[in-house]
């Protein structure tokens, strides 16, 4: 199962390159640019599945729609009911349909466009963690943290020697894998004792891992694995009493995921696929791109959702969905080619309308809610503007309802504040609405724009006015501004319940 306990649980994917936060699907923004191999960016030699031609017969809806969300519409054969029946290239899913042999997952039992089989749950009867087990649990992370690379390859190792058909299932590099496993083992720890924060967590990345295909009958084999690399790796730390508390701890791990993946089977597909209807080139290393996505793709301003590309099969990167839900379905993304950024770069210098991407269902808490009408205090830093423009949008749709809402909009410098033009006609029609723009250097700034790091700044006026009281803040853009926001926010009195963001960790550290 790919990322087994992959992303961290809050935020989207590639870009974020320091260190990760607590509760994310994964510091979404930060794996890309960690990816390992960085070399040149698209190897010529890989091989590019070629987009299929003939979609296959879509079967006709039936009246079995009780419970799907608006816009799907549940099929017996399909599972759901493509939202643009016409769209070249698209909503041709099923079992050993073109797209699911270009990735190999015919070597799966079933498709993982099949609803998941009732769950095989594991043998044992599923007991809560005493809270021996989780210290028991905690201390052996501990042991194996200084070399958890290597106990990490490990257990790769082991699933792919005795489970081969499994490997399929994981991109072709595993680097940014194997550290993905470790940090999602010392969130799940983190939060063993907090029941309502693991459920949500692992609800998430059981939901989340149904795009990779995994099914119910992976997470035996894992768990096998896992123990018996975490005993190899621990040492004598490992006793007998260790490994009951692990087995009782992944038992209930692997339940959530896999209850909550059955669940999510029924109202939603796996992977959405979504044809490039556009690409506009906003400055050299940022591209927006429109999506057409092949049935209805159910989020909420201020979510993200995971992409894959066909250049870099079961590579997945987080990016924001850029605007509220529109009528037409489609979706918009803001894109940077980072350095060494495998999937960035390939969005941004390659892709093409035409082009076919695979989405995982949106994710992320950092929504606004529009019954308790706050102030909104938002900072977007570069591409990070992507969610704060869909926030901005969909309190504009909604109704501010007395709210004022001030944006701060970093860049390094004047020709990166590529949204500025569409945010400030926004707030020339809405007057609870004002955009700051800033910028890192003197340089080549308008006048208007103010100079200096996003956080300092926005920080500059908090000060003066009090300007944060009783607001609720929205933080989204490089991990060390959203840390340094977050720090500032906190020192000016804002409680941590109102700072919202998508990274994960000990944000004060940073
Ligand atoms: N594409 C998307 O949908 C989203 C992207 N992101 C993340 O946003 C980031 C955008 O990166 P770039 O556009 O290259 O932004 P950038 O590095 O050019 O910086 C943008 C702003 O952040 C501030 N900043 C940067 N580093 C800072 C630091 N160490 N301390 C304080 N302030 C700092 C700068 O002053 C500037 O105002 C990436 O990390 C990306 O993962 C976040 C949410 C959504």
């Amino acid at each position: 199962m790919p990322e087994p306990f992959g992303p961290l649980p809050a935020g989207p994917d590639p870009g974020a390159a320091a260190a990760p936060g607590p509760s994310e699907p994964s510091e979404p923004f930060a794996a890309e640019a960690a990816d390992p191999g960085a070399g040149p960016v698209l190897p010529a030699a890989r091989a590019i599945p070629a987009r299929p031609t003939e979609p296959p017969r879509i079967p006709a809806p039936t009246d079995g729609s009780e419970g799907v969300p608006d816009g799907l519409v549940r099929a017996p054969a399909l599972g759901y009911q493509p939202r643009f029946p016409d769209a070249p290239g698209l909503n041709w899913a099923g079992p050993n349909d073109r797209w699911s042999r270009a990735w190999a997952l015919e070597t799966l039992a079933e498709s993982p466009r099949t609803p998941p089989a009732p769950a095989a749950l594991p043998p044992a009867p599923v007991e809560a963690p005493t809270l021996r087990d989780i210290e028991l649990i905690r201390a052996s992370l501990a042991t194996v943290e200084p070399v958890a690379d290597r106990a990490t390859a490990h257990f790769y190792a082991l699933i792919f020697v005795h489970h081969p058909e499994v490997r399929a299932l994981f991109p072709a590099a595993m680097d940014v894998q194997r550290d993905r496993l470790f940090r999602a083992l010392l969130v799940a720890a983190r939060n063993a004792d907090r029941p309502a924060e693991l459920t949500e967590y692992l609800t998430g990345l059981g939901c989340g891992h149904r795009r990779y295909g995994t099914l119910s009958g992976h997470y035996g084999p894992v768990g096998e694995c896992l123990v018996a690399a975490l005993a190899r790796y621990c040492g004598s730390r490992w006793d007998a009493e260790t490994e009951v508390a692990w087995r009782r701890v992944y038992g209930l791990v692997s339940r959530i995921m896999i209850e909550a993946a059955e669940r999510a089977a029924l109202t939603s597909p796996p992977w959405w696929q979504a044809e490039i209807v556009s690409t506009e080139a906003r400055t050299p290393d940022v591209a927006v791109l429109t999506l057409r996505p092949d049935q209805a793709y159910p989020y909420r301003a201020g979510q993200y959702a995971t992409v894959e590309t066909p250049w870099w099969p079961r590579v997945w990167r987080h990016f924001s969905l850029a605007t509220a839900p529109r009528p037409d379905g489609l979706l918009t993304f803001h894109v940077k080619a980072v350095q060494a950024g495998w999937v960035s770069n390939a969005l941004v210098h390659r892709a093409a309308p035409g082009d076919v991407l695979r989405l995982g269902p949106a994710a992320g808490g950092m929504v606004v809610d529009h019954d308790h009408p706050q102030d909104l205090l938002c900072l977007g830093g570069g591409t990070g503007i992507a969610p704060i423009a869909a926030l901005v949008e969909e309190v504009a749709e909604h109704g501010a309802a007395g709210r004022s809402v001030e944006v701060y909009y970093g860049a390094r410098q004047q020709s990166g504040l590529y949204a500025l033009d569409s945010l400030r006609r926004l707030a020339d029609r809405h007057p609870w609405l004002s955009v700051r723009p800033v910028v890192s250097a003197q340089l080549d700034a308008d006048p208007g724009v103010e100079i200096g790091d996003l956080p300092e700044v926005a920080a500059r006026h908090g000060r003066w006015d009090r300007r944060w009281d009783g607001r609720a803040a929205y933080l989204s853009g490089p991990p060390a501004m959203v840390r340094r926001a977050a720090a500032a926010l906190l020192r000016a009195g804002l409680p941590t319940d109102r700072i919202h963001h998508d990274l994960t960790g000990d944000l004060a550290a940073g």
